[in-house]
């Protein structure tokens, strides 16, 4: 095992202290402010437990702060041509990708995901700036034809104030390319970064700061907890909410906002399906069966295909493959490139998933690989599990219906296809599912049957940059990383003028 000591890029050592942004106050109006309240909140290390310093509490007096600077800088940005906006965006995704390497170092070293695999998050980030850039000038409306002697037409604005409140699994990711589309429309926002993992959203204000990147006020930081989030959602001068993280979460936001009535986006959990036909290849479905679990991140991933449902045929060769390929992961330093499996954010994750392991061998599942907590020699203070596997899985168990957001993947043997979609379908989430078959038509009719927002064919995971990711079901509402989302975050005016 790697010992956790020092961190390294590309073979440069470096001191996380080094990396880690100085700044830890709340970003509004172009400047650092302290928070009202005086709060704060400690931060550490998942891998490790150390202590990695606090930041700021926002309270309801900083959202109110916030707001207005995001309030009075939304004309200049609105007005701005939209081809210019669109060059600050790629300014921003110049700059990010120039400091890679820095941001993801300091979300391994803040959330415990792999660095090599936050670069890629980086360069996520940066494409979707990119793609959102490139779509300025969509924001625009069409003639209708209402008779002789008129003109109709509309006009799509932007919504003014948006508020993104973010997960914790991948920083940097979200609070770049989920905030391009609100930005890229002419709104002003303000981020709340999990409060897990707030750091590379503080060091890319700076960044922001010190370059001038965007104009003041046009992207702001809240540094906080869910007392911030409820103040942001019930804020009369926020237009927009949207969240990426839990079902809960969702529910009271959704609530929160409609005293307002503002415009709310969800994208939340998931308890994702793949299914095996009989005519899969098996060695590419155990490996996406492995793959789709997002092990890098210790399974915290929306999208995870956390439930897998095998053919009574190959049942039993598959899951041996997967048993097999689980171990191919290798826990350690998450600022170690060599890493490939990171640990669980926090205490209360990592108790959340061994007491999920727990209600799994209670209810009778059948424990093939894992099960237990990871203590090798440099990871004892950290969150780190095993990749746990549990077969013999029915609808019954909690561990076949509830999102777990850890390393604990369920198997199921189904025979009969009507039954497979009853129990695929059988739950409240429905955010992505993966479909392994050889035959067009088996992919074509299991795609139709499925009840969820993004489904993989022969493959699981991937997210690509410009298709819309979403969930039915509880799982979310509207749809991000494409278009859509650029049209959620404006507003629809028609004008209609008689001649
Ligand atoms: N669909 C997606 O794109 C996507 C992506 C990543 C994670 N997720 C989901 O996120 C969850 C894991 O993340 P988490 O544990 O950080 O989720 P969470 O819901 O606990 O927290 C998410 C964010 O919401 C804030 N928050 C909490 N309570 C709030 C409230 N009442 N009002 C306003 N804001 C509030 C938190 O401070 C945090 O910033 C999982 O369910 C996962 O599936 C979804």
């Amino acid at each position: 095992m790697t010992q956790v000591s020092g961190t390294q890029v590309s073979g440069r050592a470096r001191a996380p202290a080094d990396v880690l942004p100085a700044e830890r106050r709340l970003f509004y109006g172009g400047a650092f402010h302290s928070a009202a309240g005086g709060g704060r909140m400690a931060l550490l290390n998942p891998a490790t437990g150390a202590g990695l310093g606090e930041v700021e509490e926002a309270a309801a007096a900083d959202v109110e702060a916030a707001v207005a600077a995001a309030a009075a800088a939304f004309p200049v940005w609105r007005d701005l041509k939209p081809l210019e906006r669109a060059d600050r965006l790629r300014a921003l995704a110049a700059a990010l990708r120039e400091h890679a390497e820095e941001f993801a170092l300091i979300d391994a070293i803040d959330c415990g995901n792999p660095v090599a695999e936050m670069l890629r998050d980086v360069e996520m980030g940066a494409r979707g700036l990119e793609f959102f850039a490139g779509l300025v000038t969509e924001v625009k409306g069409e003639t209708i034809p209402v008779g002789p002697g008129f003109l109709n037409y509309t006009l799509r604005e932007p919504l003014g104030v948006v508020a993104r409140v973010i997960a914790y699994n991948h920083p940097i990711m979200f609070a770049t390319m989920r905030c391009a589309a609100p930005l890229a429309a002419g709104n002003t926002l303000i981020v709340k970064p999990a409060e897990q993992a707030p750091l590379s959203a503080l060091r890319l204000a700076e960044l922001i700061r010190d370059r001038d990147l965007l104009p003041p006020g046009v992207y702001n930081v809240l540094t906080g907890g869910r007392a911030c989030g409820e103040a942001l959602s019930t804020h009369p001068g926020i237009a927009r909410v949207a969240l990426i993280g839990s079902v809960p979460t969702g529910k009271a936001i959704l609530r929160a906002a409609a005293d307002t009535v503002k415009s709310v986006g969800l994208e939340m959990g998931g308890k994702n399906a793949l299914i095996a036909f009989p005519d899969a290849d098996l060695d590419k479905l155990a490996a996406g069966a492995v793959a789709g679990m997002n092990l890098t991140w210790s399974g915290q991933s929306c999208g995870s295909t956390s439930r897998v449902f095998l053919h009574d045929s190959h049942h039993d060769a598959v899951l041996e493959r997967i048993v097999a390929g689980c171990a191919h992961y290798r826990p350690g330093d998450p600022a170690d490139p060599a890493t490939t499996m990171g640990p669980l954010i926090s205490r209360a994750q990592y108790d959340k998933v061994l007491r999920y392991i727990g209600y799994g061998r209670e209810e009778g599942a059948r424990l093939v690989t894992g099960g237990g907590p990871i203590t090798a020699p440099g990871l004892e203070g950290g969150f780190f599990v095993e990749p746990t596997v549990f077969a013999d899985v029915t609808m019954g168990m909690r561990i076949a219906r509830e999102e777990i957001f850890g390393p604990v993947l369920s198997v199921f043997r189904w025979r009969d296809e009507e039954e497979l979609y009853r129990q695929v379908n059988a739950t409240d989430y429905g955010l992505s599912a993966a479909i392994f078959t050889r035959d067009l038509d088996t992919a074509h009719r299991a795609a139709a049957r499925v009840q969820a927002g993004y489904v993989w064919v022969n493959h699981a995971g991937p997210h690509f940059v410009g298709v819309p990711f979403g969930g039915y079901k509880q799982s979310g509402m509207g749809r991000e990383e494409s278009i859509e989302e650029l049209y959620a975050c404006t507003q629809v005016k028609n004008v209609n003028i008689r001649f």
